[in-house]
């Protein structure tokens, strides 16, 4: 294990160097066989929006993707409550799916608004993450570009382990089962709370829900300069 000395006490600087520094590919991943040169990128979020929600206990958000408008890995700060995050796929027309299809996200999650109307969602969710509050979660890739995200409306939350079959799927994200009582979670090992980290080990952990508010530090590919202020305007000049 290494500590990383991440320089800065700005919020924004030491996310985007712990990016930087978690994803720098280890001197044996930065080549491969064939010569091709680094099978895997520094990755870097240039962060200049942040989105602040509040959750009551009880309170929660439909699936829903964040859309193409934001480069494709977000960083969410977690403050006040723990959560458990959802992460669920499309329905696939040419794999085998799921035994049960939700509605599509509705509107209050804004996901017709991102254009994902009509597309059916697998009920099940593919994962389930326990997100603590004081931690650090990163989506990107294709968990952001083409799977949604989701929290259930609880006020408690009861979690397990992920069984061994699960423990042994690919990119650690695994199918769970749902049960009536509790999830199974595929973030166990990553987690920092010792007592949580014991009481999962042990096959049990349960929460209730306070109140959390999450900070979601994102790239916006288009910012207008001057907000509001000038989407107001420019709005009026056309008229
Ligand atoms: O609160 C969170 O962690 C997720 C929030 C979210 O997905 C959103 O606002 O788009
Ligand atoms: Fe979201």
């Amino acid at each position: 294990m290494s500590v990383v000395d991440l320089g800065s006490p700005n919020i924004i600087e030491r996310i985007q160097s712990f990016i930087s520094v978690a994803s720098r590919p280890s001197s044996s991943s930065s080549s491969d066989t064939n010569g091709k040169g680094k099978e895997k990128e520094t990755m870097k979020l240039d962060i200049n929006q942040v989105l602040v929600n509040e959750y009551q206990p009880g309170q929660g958000i439909s699936p829903h993707e964040d859309g193409p408008a934001f480069h494709p890995l977000v960083a969410t700060i977690s403050l006040g409550s723990h959560t458990v995050l959802d992460i669920h796929q499309y329905l696939s027309t040419i794999s085998p799916s799921p035994p049960l299809i939700a509605s599509p996200a509705s509107a209050d999650a804004g996901a017709d608004a991102e254009g994902q109307r009509g597309r059916p969602i697998a009920a099940i969710p593919l994962a389930h993450l326990l997100v603590m509050p004081r931690s650090l979660l990163i989506l990107s890739s294709s968990l952001y570009t083409s799977h949604l995200h989701a929290i259930i409306p609880r006020t408690k939350d009861v979690v397990y382990p992920a069984s061994q079959a699960q423990a042994n799927g690919p990119n650690g994200v695994h199918e769970v089962q749902e049960s009536a009582e509790g999830v199974r979670i595929s973030n166990a090992d990553l987690l920092g709370d010792a007592e949580v980290v014991d009481a999962i080990r042990n096959g049990r952990w349960e929460g209730e829900r306070g109140t959390r508010m999450s900070l979601t530090f994102r790239h916006a590919e288009k910012v207008l300069k001057g907000g509001v202020a000038s989407i107001i305007g420019g709005a009026l000049k056309r008229s």
